[in-house]
């Protein structure tokens, strides 16, 4: 059979694992590296000259974010016929947190609190990636005070469209881990933001859109706080923080920034204030997210997320020893056989000699 490639020939196309507001996502595999990726196509043909230009400055941006916790942007390449764009990106397979909310919905269960806030943390490093422009400093001890981030930090990317749906599972985890966890689709709502396709296409309730952003204010970075704090609010709760019967409903009860309903007895007091300092509608008084990492139970997750790393890192390292182990055993067998053919011994007594040498 005629495996399907795209034009060069550098990627192998696979199945189409979705689709979203600007086109079709499938999986490919980068055939110089053989590594899975995925291909975001982005149909261009409604922009004009300075959204494409804008669109291609913004690709530069995302392709230098370096992070554990941003699905890292590869690569991007147009068919100038069809006047699609396709972005090649960094394969995630263990699907999205919506999925992942969806299915303790199913379940009628909770999320773990733990899970929660492993997620909240990691979520929280991608960001002060981005609004600061550099990594937080490493924890010693969970009590290590934070440097403050430089006043005038270079790079500063604002995500623009934080929901559930955008954050990517790499791994299963299970009952005490939930692996690690990725930031998708950063600076792409801002590329496509002002453009007529993105307008007409996008069709999302903005159950996640801040208060001022709904009132025409520009994006800040505070703008994604308020949005992560829907997102943690809906891994407790099962739902949104705002719903509503239609959209001018949803508006107002936005502004008003009163949620529906308090979080679960389930869940801590340390949790339900965390996710109330990230919904204010007075941008003054929402926390930043230098401000959110400086909780103690973020620091507890961080420091937690930064030991099974650790473990993982020392289990990778026990495998390495191994596979060398039987490597180098390998070779004293074949080594030790050929010394002795050269003697001319006769074969019963060689296996003789192994065994009793490498008993
Ligand atoms: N990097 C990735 N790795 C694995 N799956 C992905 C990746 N990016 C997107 N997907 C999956 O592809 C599908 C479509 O994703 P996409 O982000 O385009 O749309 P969406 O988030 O559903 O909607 P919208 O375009 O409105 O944001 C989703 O099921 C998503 O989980």
């Amino acid at each position: 059979m005629q495996r399907r490639q795209d034009h060069d020939g550098e990627y192998e196309l696979l199945e189409e694992i979705g689709r979203g507001s600007f086109g079709s996502v499938r999986k490919v595999v980068h055939l110089p590296t053989k590594t899975l990726m995925v291909r975001k196509e982005i149909k261009y043909g409604h922009m004009n000259q300075k959204e494409r230009q804008q669109l291609i400055a913004e690709c530069r941006i995302l392709s230098q974010l370096n992070h554990e916790n941003i699905v890292k942007f590869h690569s991007w390449d147009f068919d100038e016929q069809g006047q699609v764009l396709y972005l090649y990106m960094e394969y995630c397979s263990k699907g999205d947190l919506q999925k992942l909310i969806a299915h303790y919905k199913e379940e009628h269960k909770y999320m773990p609190e733990q899970t929660i806030w492993a997620i909240l943390a990691q979520l929280l490093m991608a960001l002060y990636r981005c609004h600061y422009g550099e990594d937080p400093t490493q924890l010693v001890t969970i009590y290590d005070r934070m440097r403050p981030p430089s006043n005038h930090p270079r790079n500063v990317v604002i995500h623009r469209d934080l929901k559930p749906g955008n954050v990517f599972l790499t791994s299963s985890g299970n009952s005490t881990s939930v692996g690690t966890v990725k930031l998708g689709d950063f600076g792409l709502a801002k590329a496509l933001g002002n453009s007529t396709q993105f307008a007409t296409t996008y069709v999302g309730t903005p159950y996640y859109m801040s208060p001022e952003v709904l009132m025409d204010q520009p994006y800040s970075p505070l703008s994604d706080v308020w949005s992560l704090g829907c997102i943690v609010y809906e891994m407790c709760t099962l739902r949104p923080p705002f719903q509503a019967k239609n959209y001018v409903e949803l508006q107002n009860k936005i502004k008003m920034g009163k949620v529906d309903s308090e979080l679960p007895d389930y869940y801590s007091a340390g949790l339900a204030s965390i996710v109330k300092s990230m919904i204010r509608t007075d941008l003054t008084e929402r926390a930043s997210i230098f401000e959110l990492l400086q909780d103690i139970q973020v620091r507890t997750s961080r420091k937690a997320l930064q030991l099974e790393k650790f473990e993982r890192n020392l289990l990778d390292y026990e495998q390495e020893l191994r596979n060398i182990e039987k490597i180098l055993e390998k070779q004293a067998l074949e080594l030790d056989q050929q010394t002795t053919n050269r003697k001319g011994i006769p074969p019963s007594t060689q296996t003789y000699r192994w065994h009793t040498h490498y008993k």
